[in-house]
């Protein structure tokens, strides 16, 4: 990496990420780093992630080859202004928010083009801060870059403009998935299958907030549906009332499109229309089968699979004991989380496809009921 000064202006969730996934594998990089609350900096330098705190927008931003704005969306497009007048001759400029046209936008209205590259990691969390960001994170995401003209994600890294090429280069460092798209593209991609569904699932819980009886029937025996399809209602208003309010056009026309999908369920509904239902189901399941867990998919297969098991003490250690006694070696064992197979699946997960296909077998003469994860 050509880049050996980065900065970040805002280093939570995102931005403390890519800071110590930055650190873990290229450590010679200074990092220099500003935000609001002070004493997360100091926590990001006795860490090791930062090197140099920075006391606010000023000069000591001119000592950056690149620079990373990881505030929500319309702060970093404010933060523009503020920190041309500290870029020195040839300092990049890019960003890691959720929408790219009004950003480029104002690129475009800045007459900044030839020293910004948009970026987008396509992983995240509900939580936000520097305290739950990891090395790890963006690992294995698909990290979009945005270049303000001409993106061509058909061709190959060496025949990408050499702006554009730095961020790629960040990205591959960062253990992400680097994909060039075009920014107007991307926004209508991120409306249908991010924007959408945070919307979606804060009406819900809200829909059932309302609905609920006055002794809090429905939350209190909310399961793992409602959860599954409910975690990202805890994201942050702030950063996602910035999100919607930056791509209103591209999530007006997905959202509109879906009520219509809604009236046509409640039509199939009203009209006990059970051959309509189905196909609802069977359609969903199987596209839904079809993405892969993983972004790097077939590259890194997944050796796993889950278990029933009787929800009691003592039956994660009986599975060890059994896999054990045929000395299969387990890689990670625990609760499936997604829960999408009953309360007590266990999710069990090996180093390689000999070891699962022997664990599967012998398992079944314990006669547990086992399903792919
Ligand atoms: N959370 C996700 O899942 C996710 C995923 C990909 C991209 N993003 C994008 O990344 C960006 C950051 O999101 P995050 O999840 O890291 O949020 P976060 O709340 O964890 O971090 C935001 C950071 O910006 C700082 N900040 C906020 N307002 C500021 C201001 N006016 N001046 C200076 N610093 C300010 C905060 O102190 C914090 O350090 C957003 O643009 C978001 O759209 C988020
Ligand atoms: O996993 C989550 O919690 C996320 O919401 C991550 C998520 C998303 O998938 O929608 C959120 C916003 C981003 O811009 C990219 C990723």
């Amino acid at each position: 990496m050509t880049d050996s000064t980065i900065g970040f202006i805002g280093l939570g969730l995102i931005g403390g990420s890519i800071a110590r996934a930055i650190k873990r594998r290229q450590p010679q990089v200074r990092i220099m780093a500003y935000m609001r609350t002070r004493a997360r900096l100091e926590q990001a330098k006795a860490d090791g992630i930062v090197d140099v705190i920075l006391e606010g927008i000023g000069d000591q931003l001119s000592q950056c080859d690149l620079i990373f704005l990881c505030t929500p969306v319309e702060y970093n497009a404010q933060y523009l202004t503020a920190i041309r007048p500290y870029l020195k001759e040839g300092a990049l400029i890019t960003d890691v928010g959720s929408t790219k046209t009004s950003i480029h936008e104002e690129i475009a209205r800045q007459g900044l083009e030839d020293r910004f590259v948009g970026g987008h990691p396509m992983a995240g969390s509900e939580k936000t801060g520097y305290e739950n960001s990891s090395d790890h994170l963006l690992e294995n995401a698909y990290y979009i870059v945005t270049p303000p003209v001409g993106a061509d994600g058909s061709l190959p890294f060496e025949e990408q403009p050499e702006n554009v090429r730095r961020i790629l280069t960040v990205a591959r460092i960062i253990g992400a998935i680097p994909m060039v798209l075009d920014y107007r593209e991307h926004d209508r991609v991120v409306a249908a299958i991010s924007h959408l569904p945070h919307l979606i699932a804060s009406s819900l819980v809200n829909l059932v907030r309302d609905s609920d009886t006055a002794a809090g029937t429905m939350k209190r025996v909310a399961a793992g549906g409602f959860k599954d399809i409910t975690r990202i209602a805890s994201s942050s208003p702030e950063m996602w009332e910035q999100i919607c309010m930056t791509n209103t056009l591209p999530i007006a026309e997905v959202l509109e499109r879906y009520i219509a999908s809604l009236n046509q369920v409640l039509d199939q509904i009203r009209g006990r229309d059970n051959e309509g239902i189905y196909k609802l189901f069977e359609t969903s399941r199987d596209y839904r089968n079809s993405i892969t867990e993983r972004a790097r998919g077939p590259l890194e297969p997944a050796y796993e699979f889950s278990v029933d098991v009787v929800d009691e003490v003592g039956s994660i250690s009986t599975i060890s004991v059994i896999l054990a006694a045929k000395g299969i070696s387990i890689k990670n064992i625990g609760i499936n989380n997604n829960r999408e197979h009953g309360e007590g699946a266990l999710k069990i997960a090996f180093y390689d496809q000999e070891s699962m296909e022997a664990a599967w077998k012998h398992l079944d003469k314990y006669k547990y009921e086992m399903f792919r994860v």
